[in-house]
């Protein structure tokens, strides 16, 4: 029911948060090489926050998840487990930023003793890392929702035949600034994370994500303004540049939502980087605006952030 407690500040200080719309291909140390140098980019314009795409070093399709797949446990893995894990920590220590690591395919190999003989299974996730600006790791997300769909003649995706999911929701906290949550394109549609990273206090909701010509005129920008609106909170889509000679043409239209859900920037489909300052008052003056978070009414429906576990 309705009440009016104070509520704290959710944002400590105002903070740049810049998405680099990457353009790779299929050469991985390339792709890294080019992603430090976007990032440096992004971090020039005054960006404390720098994100990146979904499966930034890599192709993006079920072919390439096991080739590009990348070991991550234990943490901190080798350089040859994970050549992409140490470039994105160099990538953070280097410019001092927090830095989204939009994702990669990650490999989890297990053994397991069946009829005398050693069977090795080989589990793979899309994978965001999310590390400190001084390259340490603060956060893992292993996407929850798998993108599986099919709307004949357009797109049929299916990355749960390679793919398995994560199961937890990713709320990270930035000690300069507050809280985030990360999540992975597909999982944008399950409106019940954002709400519980929400009212769990976070400022931003970001999404490294990859639609594609389909869905993304459709509703990648819905799915933002959306989530921003709801939670009346900052919501920032990630994505690849688009390339039509890959095999999956990505949407790009990078951008940063307010709380008011009003585009601040966006992105065209080439590479670029758009900025965005975020700040407190204007999550406030849009909670003090339209008072949502007083007005829920909890006796009438449940509220879904009530029993998740923080980890
Ligand atoms: O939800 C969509 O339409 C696209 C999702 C997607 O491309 C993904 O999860 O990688």
């Amino acid at each position: 029911m309705a009440s009016s407690t104070p509520h704290p500040p959710i944002l400590k200080q105002p903070v740049r948060l810049a998405c680099v719309q990457l353009a790779s291909g299929p050469d991985k140390a390339a792709n890294l090489a080019h992603a430090a140098t976007k990032v440096r980019e992004a971090a020039a314009t005054g960006a404390k926050i720098v994100v990146l795409p979904e499966c930034f070093n890599s192709p993006y399709g079920c072919d390439h998840f096991p080739s590009y797949a990348e070991t991550l446990l234990p943490s901190p893995p080798t350089e040859s487990q994970s050549p992409s894990f140490h470039a994105l920590s160099a990538m953070a220590r280097d410019n001092a930023v927090y830095l989204i690591g939009g994702s990669i395919p990650e490999l989890v190999a297990t053994t397991t003793n069946q009829d005398d003989s050693q069977k090795e299974k080989k589990t793979y996730y899309n994978t965001s890392l999310t590390f400190s600006p001084s390259g340490a790791l603060l956060a893992t997300h292993r996407k929850i929702h798998l993108f599986d769909i099919s709307i004949p003649g357009k797109i049929t995706f299916r990355e749960s035949d390679v793919l398995s999911p994560g199961n937890t929701l990713t709320i990270i906290d930035l000690p300069d600034y507050g809280r985030v949550a990360v999540a992975i394109c597909y999982d944008v549609r399950f409106p019940e994370l954002a709400m519980i990273a929400a009212r769990r206090g976070c400022f931003a909701l970001v999404y490294p994500g990859a639609f594609n010509l389909t869905t993304g005129p459709l509703h990648w920008k819905l799915l933002g303004q959306a989530r921003a609106v709801d939670n009346q909170v900052y919501v920032a889509l990630c994505s690849p540049a688009r390339d039509m000679s890959a095999g999956y043409h990505a949407w790009g239209h990078s951008m940063v939502v307010d709380p008011m859900a009003e585009v601040l920037v966006e992105a065209g489909e080439g590479e670029g980087v758009v900025v965005a300052e975020l700040e407190g008052e204007r999550i406030e003056e849009a909670r003090r605006g339209i008072p949502l978070r007083d007005q829920r009414r909890f006796d009438v429906y449940p509220d879904v952030s009530r029993g998740f576990e923080e980890p």
